[in-house]
Parts: structure tokens; sequence; C-alpha cells
């Protein structure tokens, strides 16, 4: 019996001669954000499938609750929601019946039905068919059939894709709701500049094998991609002061500082330029993304 919500431990799966993920592991504790990451390919939904017990590893092991989701015995009984990317809902039912149809199959009440389209801002809606419904309602919708039983996992594939900038905060916004009751979450995405600022860590995938894995704090360190920091007249302050002139980068208007040199920078800054009026951006979640994806790429040409 484990704590975590799940955890994977090497798990590999091959079809026919592709080794689609080849020994992956991860833990994921209550209430925490995973960010799955990876290129088209990179064995994300394999993983996603492993993790429902659609599927079984050829090696490894998978737990959800505790439990081996792929025994028939327990899958009904793991409190797992998915969100898949593409949603098939029934066009002609109005969003209630929709709901209704699916909280009748798992043996949940109309009250439930109610709280959640309420929750998930639908309930002025309830009524038309789902066809009518926009791009966001709809995905609105495909969030409430897979929260419906009130998940302890929640999987959601590609949420914010289609989705304005207004819907995707508020679906994260729903997100954080749900972690706040001890639902962990796994959401897998491109939209790397929309999840950065939600995961308590992220697996980044490529070829089937983990590239990189942790806090975006851990990515940081590991990774040490230089600090950007921009001030106004940067360039001229560079070409005034040799120490600065060595951390600016004219390609980006902005010093590029690796790892250790940030203090000593905005001590120069602050001290001999009298500048306090700075951006301190650390490396963001897509930058580690790209350097893992070219290392793992480079160890491949190698
Ligand atoms: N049922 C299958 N039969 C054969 N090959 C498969 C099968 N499922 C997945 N694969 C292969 O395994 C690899 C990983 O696929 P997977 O769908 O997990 O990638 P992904 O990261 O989800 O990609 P995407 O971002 O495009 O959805 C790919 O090479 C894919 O072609």
């Amino acid at each position: 019996m484990t704590d975590s919500a799940v955890t994977v431990s090497g798990a590999v799966k091959r079809f026919s001669g592709v080794n689609a993920l080849n020994g992956v592991s991860l833990e994921l504790q209550h209430g925490q954000l995973l960010g799955l990451l990876g290129h088209n390919g990179a064995g994300k939904t394999t993983l996603i499938k492993l993790i429902l017990g659609l599927n079984r590893p050829d090696e490894g092991r998978v737990r959800v609750l505790g439990q081996d989701p792929a025994l028939a015995a327990n899958r009904a009984g793991l409190s797992i929601g998915y969100l898949p990317e593409h949603v098939s809902l029934y066009d002609n039912l109005t969003g209630l019946e929709l709901l209704t149809y699916f909280a009748r199959l798992r043996g949940i009440g109309a009250q439930r039905v109610e709280e959640v389209l309420e929750q998930l801002q639908l309930a002025h809606a309830q009524s038309r068919k789902v066809r009518t419904y926009s791009k966001g309602m709809r995905q609105r919708l495909g969030l409430a059939q897979a929260i419906l039983a009130k998940p302890r996992v929640l999987i959601l594939d590609e949420p914010t894709v289609g989705l304005d900038p207004q819907a995707s905060t508020m679906l994260y916004q729903q997100v954080a709701g749900l972690r706040q009751q001890g639902c962990a979450v796994i959401i897998c995405t491109h939209e790397l500049t929309l999840i950065d600022k939600h995961l308590d860590s992220a697996l980044i995938l490529a070829k089937g094998r983990a590239v990189a894995q942790g806090s975006i704090w851990e990515l940081r360190q590991k990774h040490r991609l230089p600090t950007r920091v921009e001030v106004a007249g940067a360039e001229r302050l560079a070409g005034n002061d040799m120490q600065l002139a060595a951390l600016y980068d004219p390609a980006e208007q902005a010093f590029m500082v690796p790892d250790g040199m940030r203090k000593p920078l905005l001590e120069r800054l602050i001290h001999h330029h009298g500048v306090f009026d700075f951006n301190v951006l650390p490396p963001s979640l897509p930058q580690i993304y790209h350097d893992c994806q070219h290392q793992a790429l480079a160890e491949e040409v190698a």
C-alpha cells in the first residue's frame, strides 16, 4: 500500500517494434499537479493509458491509489477522472441530459449533476443542445463528466487547446479547486506557457524516455540555463562597463546571466550605476523543455 496517488516504476511499453515507453517512472502525491510534456509520439498517451488501466506495461509497475488499475476488479472502484484530447459528446442531447446519462451509468444522483453544472458555469445552458455549445463550453462539459464522480485522480489531455485565455484561466482555476480537495491531477499539454505557473512537477518525455523530471526549481538547477535580466538602457550600460558587457547579449537586448552570476550583476547595476529598476526572469518551462529536447537529440546523434 502506498500513500502516493499515482506511482509508475520503470514502465516499458512496446508496440510491434516501437518502444513507446522505455523505463519511465513517476510519483504523484495527492493534491499535486504533474505536467506531462513531450513531442508528438513521445509516449504521453501511452503513459496515460497505463495509468487509466487501459493497457498494461510490458515491464514495470503502475499503481493508482495503491491498486493496479489494469485489473478489472479494481477498475470500477478506482476513482479516476479522464478528459480525453478529443472529447466526443452526444451533440443532440442537452448538457443536462448528457451529464445525467453519464451520472446514471456510474450510479450518481441528480443533485451531483446540478452541482457540477453550477460549478462549471453551465447551469444557464443546461437545456441547450450540446451542438450549440462553444468550444469553451464543450470543454467545460467534458471536464464536468470527468469530475462527476469526485475523482481522486484526474487526467486531462490537452484541456486548453482552442480555448481563449479567459477560458484557459477558468479551467486552471477549476483544477486548483479540485487540487485543494486532494485530487491529484495530470495534465498532458503542449501549451507550456499556460501550465508553467500551475504545476508542482513536470515529466518531460522524448522518444519514450523521461529526459527531465522534477519541480520547476529542480529543473532550473539541473539545466543551468541563464537568467534573463532586463534593464532599460542595457546596451548603453554594457558599452560603458566591461563587466556588464561580458553578460550582455545583443541578440536578446538583455543580460543573460549564468548560474551564480545573478547577484554580482544586480549588485553592480545597483552600486555602480544606480539602477534599481530591473526585471529578473529565471528560465521558463518552455526554455527548459527546448533544452531537454535538444539534449535528447544531441545524445541520440552522439
Ligand atoms: N496501438 C499502437 N500500435 C502501434 N504503435 C503505437 C500504438 N500506440 C502508440 N504507438 C506508438 O508509440 C509511440 C508513442 O505514441 P503516443 O501516442 O504515446 O505519443 P504521444 O506523446 O501521446 O503523441 P501525441 O503528442 O502526438 O499525442 C508512437 O511512436 C506511436 O506511433
